[in-house]
Parts: structure tokens; C-alpha cells; sequence
């Protein structure tokens, strides 16, 4: 399978001298074309700090990130910030979307700043993902007018808008109810198997057992796996206890 994101014995630390707190140990992780990925472990375990690592959002100290087999230590700001608009989506617990755009404009928005002549095409794309998401008819709404999960759903079509390889998400269903969150999930479950790859940072074993590779963080390191067929819409139940005991396992 071909790797979309190489992280190789990645190290990073905060702080300086006496105060320097080592986030990640070394951790080594590869994500392939299409995979379905969740990080889960302890507040603090350093799950965030992994994704925004394997993002290149923020440089590591030791080891090195590789995307599209490019060293992102070795390539410049604006390379770095090509690279992670066109081949990356970011979705997060709090959409950070702008209070005086309206939702149609939030997504197009990082789409037009560096391609202002296709702005009728863009839009054109936003309108028809948000369709698809369930919200078409709610793009002149203020962000303030929808529900946290229509929100959410805006952000999940401005992550798709260039249409990326890989989807990080935050915590994404972190501040809705189950219900939201659970059609939060079918939406990249359908984004997925579409073969876009997803990695999730998630305390929730019912969003992780939507997943199929489980990564268990502990203290700044991978210590555990868990590997699951594709989630084909059956026995969610049987999964969410699958990741259950693993969770117990570990420590969790
Ligand atoms: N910018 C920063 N400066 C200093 N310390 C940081 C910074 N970012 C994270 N940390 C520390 O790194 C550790 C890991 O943080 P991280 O957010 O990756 O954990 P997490 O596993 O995602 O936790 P949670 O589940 O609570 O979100 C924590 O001790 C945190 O305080």
C-alpha cells in the first residue's frame, strides 16, 4: 500500500533546559492510501501533538515526517504550505470558522484566497459537497444560525473542498451528541471508503471502532494496535467492545 505520511522515530519536545518536556519519544507510524486511522490514550499522552507532527502544523525535534515522499524538514514554508492545502483536510472539535462570513463563504474561503478567477468553480464544488453533506440549503446562514453538527459538516466541506489524501480530524465529533456524532462518523465512513485516508484522534471507543487501525498512545509512545476489517455498516456494537477491551488493556 502506498504510504501518504511517513513519520519516522518523530521526537518532540516543549519547553527549554531544566523545563523541556518530551511530548514524542520516537514514535514511528506510517499512513496508507485510503486508511482509516484513530489515535486514542490518556489526556496528555501526546495524541495532538501526533497529528499536528505528521501535519507538518508544527516541526519536530528529532526524527523526520515525509508526505508525498517529501522530508518536510527540507522544504521551505511555502512548499510546506502548498503541500498541506492540496494534499491535507484539517477538521477540528470547534470549527474555527469566521463569525462575519456566512457558511458558504467560510468554506470556499481558503479555496479563493490564492485562486481568485475560479471563485464561480469553487463555489460551484462547495455547494455541491454541502448538498451532499445534508446543509445545501443553509449556506447564506450565519455560523451562529446552525446547529454544532451543521457546523461540523461545513467544516468536513471546506476539509474536502481540494479534495486531499488524508483528513486529519481533532477530536471532530468531541462537542457534538451521540446522535450528530454518529452521522458525523457515516460521513467519513462514506469519505473513506471513497479512499480518502482519515486519521482521528478520538477518546470515544464508538467512533474509533468506525476505524480500522487503532493506534494506543501512552507517555509519548505508540504501545499498543488494534487492526479491524473496514467498518462495512454491521456489528458496530461487537467492535466498539473489540476497542473496549484493548482500551482496558492498555490502561486506558
Ligand atoms: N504548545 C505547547 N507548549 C507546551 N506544552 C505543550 C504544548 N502542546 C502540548 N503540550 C503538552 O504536551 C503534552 C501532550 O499534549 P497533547 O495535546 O498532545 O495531548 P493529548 O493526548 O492530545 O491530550 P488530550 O486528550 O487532553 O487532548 C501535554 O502535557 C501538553 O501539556
Amino acid at each position: 500500500m502506498k504510504k501518504v505520511i511517513i513519520g519516522d522515530r518523530i521526537v518532540k519536545s516543549f519547553g527549554a533546559g531544566d523545563e523541556t518536556c518530551k511530548v514524542l519519544d520516537g514514535v514511528s507510524v506510517e499512513i496508507g492510501e485510503g486508511e482509516f486511522v484513530a489515535v486514542m490514550g490518556p489526556s496528555g499522552s501526546g495524541k495532538s501533538t501526533l497529528l499536528f507532527a505528521l501535519s507538518g502544523t508544527d516541526g519536530v525535534n528529532g526524527g523526520k515526517v515525509v508526505v508525498d515522499g517529501k522530508d518536510l524538514s527540507e522544504i521551505g514554508e511555502k512548499e510546506l504550505s502548498d503541500l498541506r492545502r492540496t494534499k491535507m483536510g484539517f477538521v477540528f472539535q470547534q470549527p474555527t470558522m469566521l463569525k462575519y462570513l456566512n457558511i458558504l463563504d467560510n468554506i470556499i474561503l481558503p479555496s479563493t484566497r490564492d485562486n481568485r478567477k475560479n471563485v464561480a468553480t469553487i463555489t460551484e464544488k462547495a455547494r455541491a459537497l454541502m448538498k451532499r453533506m445534508g446543509i445545501g440549503e443553509l449556506g447564506a446562514r450565519d455560523i451562529t444560525q446552525v446547529s454544532g453538527g451543521q457546523l461540523q459538516r461545513a467544516g468536513i466541506c471546506r476539509a474536502l473542498m481540494n479534495s486531499p489524501a488524508i483528513i486529519f480530524g481533532d477530536e471532530p465529533t468531541g462537542a457534538l451528541n451521540s446522535k450528530s456524532a454518529q452521522e458525523i462518523m457515516d460521513i467519513f465512513s462514506e469519505i473513506n471508503r471513497e479512499g480518502t485516508a482519515i486519521m482521528l484522534v478520538t477518546h470515544d471507543a464508538k467512533v474509533a471502532a468506525r476505524t480500522e487501525r487503532i493506534l494506543f498512545m501512552r507517555d509519548g509512545t505508540i504501545v499498543s494496535e488494534l487492526m479491524l476489517p473496514k467498518f462495512d455498516g454491521t456489528d458496530l456494537d461487537g467492535r466498539v467492545e473489540k476497542v473496549t477491551v484493548k482500551m482496558r488493556e492498555v490502561g486506558i
